[in-house]
């Protein structure tokens, strides 16, 4: 789609297949469709429409500062366009899976998005054991907190709060970490919310899957600087299909940190002699568990591969 600067501005705040929910500065919402069978929208757009009778036409899409893909064998998606960062929700009971959350954080490099990462339920003992299985993380970089948002919520809003302020922030959690009672502590009208947009979209049928927009606060207006919650379903299928295995290691910060030290320029980090990255797993520098999931990555893009 050409450029439309004459047009109006709105922000893509919902989606449910060519039907979208879109917002305008004023913050007032209509359906609308995009113009052109090509041309997807996804939650996070900024878009150039026009009205044509009750809904709204979109004739152009802003160019995206960012956009989180997955994909599997079968379609790809997309999650969400322009989002500042990635907030992970885990939890040690049920403990979280270390394969979803490196896949998730492979994605949001690869998308040049910044990551946070959010043990919470830290009033159940188990919590121990996922501060240690997330330790590796924090030492590759990702920044890391702590909440109890059920048993301490006044403590887990303040540490939120500077989090999420002014920024627009996507929530990811498999079942049972947490991410409802997140959604739920910092956005009080989601529930009711995400009602509205479902009927409008999905006329009543509560079947929607797609991410969803929500604004923190009412304190500023317009769509730009005011931070926002995106909730997005379907952690559990994360597939890396748009990746070659040969990108893997650079997306993954703690096997990139010893990239220079492999001795062929093309080396898969698998058998190679004078391997650094093999080095550094033998010395303890990367976790074994990052390893086995670096090299279960590797076959699995690599069959990928060889089918498309
Ligand atoms: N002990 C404890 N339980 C919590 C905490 N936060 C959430 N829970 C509970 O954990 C369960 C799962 O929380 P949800 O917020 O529903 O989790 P979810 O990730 O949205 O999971 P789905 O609803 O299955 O998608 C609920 O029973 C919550 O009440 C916490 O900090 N501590
Ligand atoms: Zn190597």
């Amino acid at each position: 789609m050409a450029a439309r600067p004459e047009l109006d501005l709105a922000l893509v705040v919902g989606s449910h297949g060519r039907h979208v929910m879109i917002e305008t500065p004023e913050g007032r919402r209509l359906l609308a469709h995009p113009r052109g069978k090509k041309s997807q929208c996804v939650v996070g757009d900024r878009v150039r429409w026009q009205i044509a009778g009750d809904e709204g036409v979109i004739e152009a899409i802003e160019p995206r500062r960012n956009l989180l893909m997955r994909q599997d064998e079968w379609r790809h998606k997309s999650f969400a366009a322009n989002i500042d960062q990635l907030l992970v929700v885990l939890a040690g009971e049920p403990m979280f899976s270390e394969s979803q959350l490196t896949r998730a954080l492979i994605a949001t490099e690869d998308a040049g998005i910044p990551a946070t990462l959010l043990l919470n339920k830290v009033d159940v003992p188990q919590a121990a054991a996922a501060r240690e299985r997330l330790r590796p993380y924090a030492a590759m970089g990702y920044a890391l907190h702590e909440t109890a948002l059920k048993t301490r919520p006044d403590e887990a809003r303040a540490t939120l709060a500077p989090l999420l302020a002014g920024r627009a922030t996507l929530v990811l959690g498999a079942s049972g970490m947490g991410k409802s009672t997140l959604i739920n502590l910092v956005v009080p009208s989601a529930q009711a919310e995400t009602q509205e947009v479902s009927q409008a979209l999905n006329s009543g049928k509560h079947t929607t899957t797609t991410t969803r927009w929500y604004w923190l606060d009412d304190s500023a207006s317009g769509l730009d600087g005011r931070g926002a919650i995106l909730d997005s379903p379907g952690f559990q299928e994360f597939g890396l299909m748009h990746l070659t295995p040969q990108r893997l290691a650079e997306l993954m910060p703690d096997l990139r940190q010893h990239l220079g030290a492999c001795r062929f320029y093309n080396c898969t980090h698998r058998h190679e002699p004078g391997c650094g990255v093999r080095d550094a797993a033998e010395r303890g520098e990367i976790s074994a568990n990052r390893y086995r999931l670096y090299a279960g990555l590797w076959d699995e893009l690599e069959a990928g591969q060889r089918k498309g």
